[in-house]
């Protein structure tokens, strides 16, 4: 069996650092993108002593076309690569009348452009070797428009729809496609203050957070929600999402749309 080698973006903190330290206890080798360096080749050296993998290190930022071109680059190109995780994203945005564009622009290019980009780059090689991991961060909010700001959940839907999406055309070939939901997950995305004014409850640890959703990928789930307590209720949301289907596009206008002359 051939060693895995798994790619991981935002690995430099949080989430994608303790998906780096899990895979790599998994026996996987590994190559870590984010922006700090330092960061990145702290946990490396660490990782590499601890587990005997091979760790490799990225600096690139992917909201930055050049540097997202780079990881694309090897995506595409490196057959050793059976696995990514999209997990580097930001939140930060204010109401959305008060966000700099710009800034919304770099959320929108990290959180959506990035992730579809470096999955077009490996989805390829991995359909064709009919193996392989697509892991993709989206977050509870894409459940719940209404109960944040703008655009971030609106990224997290687009990631979810995308990743639900990759599951029926590549999950048949053979590729395991996630889409993890994490709710409130101790990291620092939350600054100091909004992590203090959470309600403790609703606050999960970051290594729980990851445990959790690896369970599901080696339970075979498309879509991971490590808080809900019941994947009835996730059941029963896709269900009611589906028996909307036959009546989507239908010829005709419903009654109560109908011009009447
Ligand atoms: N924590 C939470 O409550 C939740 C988080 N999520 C999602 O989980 C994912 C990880 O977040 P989390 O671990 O909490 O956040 P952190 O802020 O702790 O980590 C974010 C990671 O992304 C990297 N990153 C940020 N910007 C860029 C960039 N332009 N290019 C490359 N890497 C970048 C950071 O590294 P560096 O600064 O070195 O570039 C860091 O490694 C995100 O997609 C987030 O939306 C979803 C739901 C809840
Ligand atoms: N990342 C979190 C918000 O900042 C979330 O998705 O809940």
């Amino acid at each position: 069996m051939t060693q895995d080698t798994i790619l991981i973006t935002g690995a430099s903190d949080g989430i994608g650092a303790v998906y780096a330290d899990r895979f790599a206890r998994r026996g996987a080798n590994l190559i870590l993108v984010a922006r700090r360096a330092e960061k990145l080749e702290a946990l490396a050296a660490r990782l590499r002593a601890d587990g005997g993998v091979s760790v490799e290190v990225i600096a690139a930022d992917l909201s930055q076309a050049d540097d997202l071109a780079r990881v694309e680059a090897r995506l595409r190109d490196d057959d050793a690569i059976t696995g990514l995780v999209n997990n580097a994203g930001i939140a930060g945005e204010q109401a959305f009348v008060e966000t700099d564009p710009a800034y919304l622009t770099g959320l929108i290019d990290l959180n959506i452009l990035a992730v579809t980009r470096l999955s077009r780059a490996i989805a390829p090689r991995l359909a064709a070797r009919g193996a392989g991991t697509l892991i993709n961060i989206t977050s509870v909010t894409a459940l719940m428009p209404d109960g944040f700001t703008a655009v971030y959940p609106a990224t997290k839907a687009y990631v979810l729809a995308f990743t639900e999406a990759l599951q029926v055309e590549l999950g048949g070939k053979g590729v395991k496609v996630q889409a993890v939901l994490p709710g409130i997950t101790r990291t620092a995305i939350w600054a100091a203050e909004q992590m203090a004014g959470l309600p403790p409850h609703m606050v999960m640890d970051v290594e729980v957070m990851v445990d959790a959703a690896l369970a599901g990928l080696d339970m075979g789930e498309a879509i991971t929600i490590p808080a809900l307590p019941d994947n009835a209720d996730l059941d029963a949301y896709l269900a009611a999402r589906a028996a909307l289907r036959p009546n989507l596009s239908l010829k005709d206008a419903a009654p109560r749309y109908r011009v009447t002359a």
